[in-house]
């Protein structure tokens, strides 16, 4: 299946398929005829999927590849120069290539260092984890995390190319399998209902399992959708932040080392809706709903942290605008809204 994001100059295809790695050389010779790629990875990624990719682009392209280690304490703001270092030394120029094989993170992260280096060097994103694929792959927002707040630090720039191949999911941990069903059940909530009822009318992930390509192209398209409305997060965007206010605080809290971002964003759009459930703006039962998915799913729902000990990294949010915190509320499952309001929105002493 071929979706493609409509940005103008900025226009480029996804592509889902069912063992598309395997081809993933002919599609990239088809969008880029430079001469040197640098493959970014992670060590978990790159041993299972890395020789299998190189092996075919080394037929059209001069290759060279960076490993890094797995785990989001990779984002960060003092990796960039190992990843510039490696660019250096392989001589990478600016009708060169960089490709993120990985997850999230590595999508992030190399997306960022592309977008700087030289001021801009062509990027494809081959998404391994399931949040990458429904997800971080597409879009466009490249950033590293800093000590004081997720993603603080970014650009919005787009890659040539998304090749998102379903099959590799098969060695993904399952708690990362969770964390990507995070964001799935997110898409629900904000655009789609009936997303939401296949999610909630199947018994765990393996009775999932065989719908997965479809329920892939499906978030994948609905992000295709609010991008290409506002490909710079101004409006319609933030609205895939759904969760994320108190996610993004709670990851920061723990210096990133604990709740990984899919855990954190369950946690948070179920506390998030409990809170607008008390307030009368969200329809009574939807918490109940969104915490019954989760529980399909493996995901959690609290964190222990008291709301007061979110509200720095809250105050600090990218949707924060003219001294106003943004929230994503629900007003129903499948109907999502921006509510501007102040931190005394939270109880303080609450706990979530
Ligand atoms: N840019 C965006 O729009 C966007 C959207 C959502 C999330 N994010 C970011 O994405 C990051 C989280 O991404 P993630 O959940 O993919 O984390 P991740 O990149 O750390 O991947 C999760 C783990 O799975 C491993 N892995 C990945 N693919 C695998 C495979 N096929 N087989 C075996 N192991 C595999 C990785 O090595 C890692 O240990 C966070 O930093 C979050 O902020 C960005
Ligand atoms: O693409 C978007 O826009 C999103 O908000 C997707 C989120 O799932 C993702 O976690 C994103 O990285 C959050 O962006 P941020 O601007 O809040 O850092
Ligand atoms: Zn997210």
């Amino acid at each position: 299946m071929k979706l493609t994001v409509h940005l103008g100059e900025n226009s480029y295809p996804i592509y889902i398929e069912n063992h598309i790695l395997d081809h993933a050389a002919s599609y990239i010779a088809e969008t880029f005829s430079g001469r040197r790629v640098m493959i970014i990875s992670d060590d978990q990624v790159y041993p299972l999927y890395g020789s299998r990719l190189k092996a075919q682009l080394e037929k059209h392209y001069e290759c060279f590849h960076l490993v890094l280690p797995h785990g989001e304490a990779t984002k960060s703001f003092q990796n960039l120069p190992v990843l510039y270092g490696a660019m250096l030394d392989a001589g990478i120029s600016r009708s060169d290539l960089v490709i993120a094989l990985g997850g999230g993170v590595i999508g992030d992260l190399a997306g960022f260092a592309a977008a700087s280096y030289l001021r801009g060097v062509r990027l494809i994103q081959i998404p391994t984890s399931l949040l990458a694929q429904v997800d971080s792959s597409v879009g466009g927002k490249v950033a590293v995390d800093l000590p004081q707040g997720k993603n603080l630090a970014g650009a919005f720039y787009q890659p040539s190319l998304v090749l998102i191949d379903p099959t590799v999911l098969d060695t993904l941990a399952p708690h990362f399998v969770s964390d990507g069903m995070g964001e799935v059940i997110k898409y629900g909530c904000i655009k789609d209902a009936e997303l939401f009822e296949l999610l909630r009318s199947h018994r765990s992930f393996a009775d999932l399992q065989p719908e997965l390509p479809s329920v892939i192209a499906r978030c994948v398209d609905i992000k295709r959708q609010v991008v290409e409305a506002d490909q710079f997060d101004t409006g319609e965007r933030m609205l895939l932040n759904f969760g994320h206010t108190l996610a993004h605080a709670i990851e920061q809290y723990h210096n990133y080392q604990k709740e990984s971002h899919g855990e954190a964003v369950s946690i948070g759009m179920y506390q998030i809706c409990r809170l607008a459930e008390e307030k009368g703006l969200t329809r009574e039962g939807t918490a109940e709903k969104i915490l019954e998915v989760l529980n399909i799913y493996g995901l959690a729902h609290s964190c222990g942290l008291p709301l007061a000990d979110l509200l720095g990294a809250m105050s600090r949010d990218k949707k924060n605008l003219h001294g106003s915190l943004n929230l994503i509320l629900l007003d129903e499952i499948g109907k999502s809204r921006i509510y501007p309001t102040s931190t005394g929105f939270f109880p303080l002493e609450r706990t979530i």
